[in-house]
């Protein structure tokens, strides 16, 4: 027996805010033309998620998402029997959901994912686009609107940590990073219900905090935090305060490194 799913629960119904920052949505809609799976590069909180949000919206397409992590088996993704009082019922997994039925999965963070997990995304992802199902015996074709993005930072991965050459040249890739200063203010503006000026110096916090990558922080301050950091401030904490809580105290564990964030961060405030 296999549980039917319904996916307009994966509807985006509303227009998700999203501002583009360069030609990313023409090239996304000319790799949906050709159902080309597209790979999201950059760091953490920096739009990837938003930016397929707002993809799925346009393309009117659901949007399926699965955090990957190490504990990920192949079964999660695809599906497995489940005992029920009716008996062995299988349950098809998020990606073979998308697959069956048409939309877009989205592998967050793929690289987090054992090889032998990833390796499951191979078939789909060339010509063949189909799923073995091998518990089922089953081949699923892939449905004519599913389409595979997975999203991967390229900084944070060790020489260990990586995804297979055969894996990567699979994907179209999309580069994301943050948005330009003017375009991050008025990002931050509007998620965070902050003014101008206090977004304009959010985000000029957010370029003392990227000047120290590779000098003891792996990445600056992302997009996310500065909207977190404004709505502290929005929601009536000082500014230093809203800065500590929501950039310097989550960004390091390092004291020396939080104490040099901490200076660089008066001095953009001075
Ligand atoms: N171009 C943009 N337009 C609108 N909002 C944006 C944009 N870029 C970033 N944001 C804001 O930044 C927040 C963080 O972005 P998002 O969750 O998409 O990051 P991400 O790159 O997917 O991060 P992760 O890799 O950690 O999942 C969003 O919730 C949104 O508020």
């Amino acid at each position: 027996m296999l549980v039917d799913t319904d996916l307009s629960a994966y509807r985006i119904a509303a227009e998700p805010y999203y501002r583009p920052v360069g030609d990313e949505v023409a090239v996304f809609e000319a790799a949906w033309l050709h159902r080309l799976p597209v790979m999201l590069k950059g760091p953490t909180g920096c739009g990837k998620t938003r930016f397929v949000e707002y993809m799925a919206w346009r393309l009117h397409q659901p949007l399926i998402t699965v955090a990957a992590h190490e504990d990920m088996t192949a079964a999660d993704l695809a599906g497995r029997f489940l005992l029920t009082p009716e008996g062995t019922v299988w349950h098809d997994g998020p990606l073979t959901q998308a697959v069956r039925h048409g939309g877009i999965c989205y592998l967050d963070e793929i690289v987090e994912a054992r090889q032998d997990t990833t390796v499951v995304i191979h078939p789909l992802t060339d010509a063949r686009r189909i799923l073995p199902l091998e518990k089922r015996g089953e081949l699923v074709s892939a449905h004519p609107d599913f389409q595979l993005v997975i999203s991967y930072n390229p900084g944070y991965q060790s020489a260990v940590k990586d995804l297979k050459e055969s894996t990567k040249q699979r994907f179209v890739a999309i580069d994301f990073d943050y948005p330009v200063p003017e375009l991050e203010a008025e990002i931050v503006m509007r998620e965070a219900c902050v003014g101008p000026d206090l977004a304009r110096t959010l985000v000029s916090i957010a370029a003392c905090s990227r000047n120290l990558r590779g000098q003891g922080l792996d990445e600056g301050a992302s997009t996310r935090m500065l909207i977190h950091a404004g709505r502290l401030a929005a929601g009536g904490v000082s500014l230093e305060a809203a800065v500590h809580a929501g950039i310097v105290l989550p960004i390091t564990d390092d004291a020396e490194v939080r104490e040099a964030l901490g200076a660089a961060i008066a001095a953009c405030l001075a």
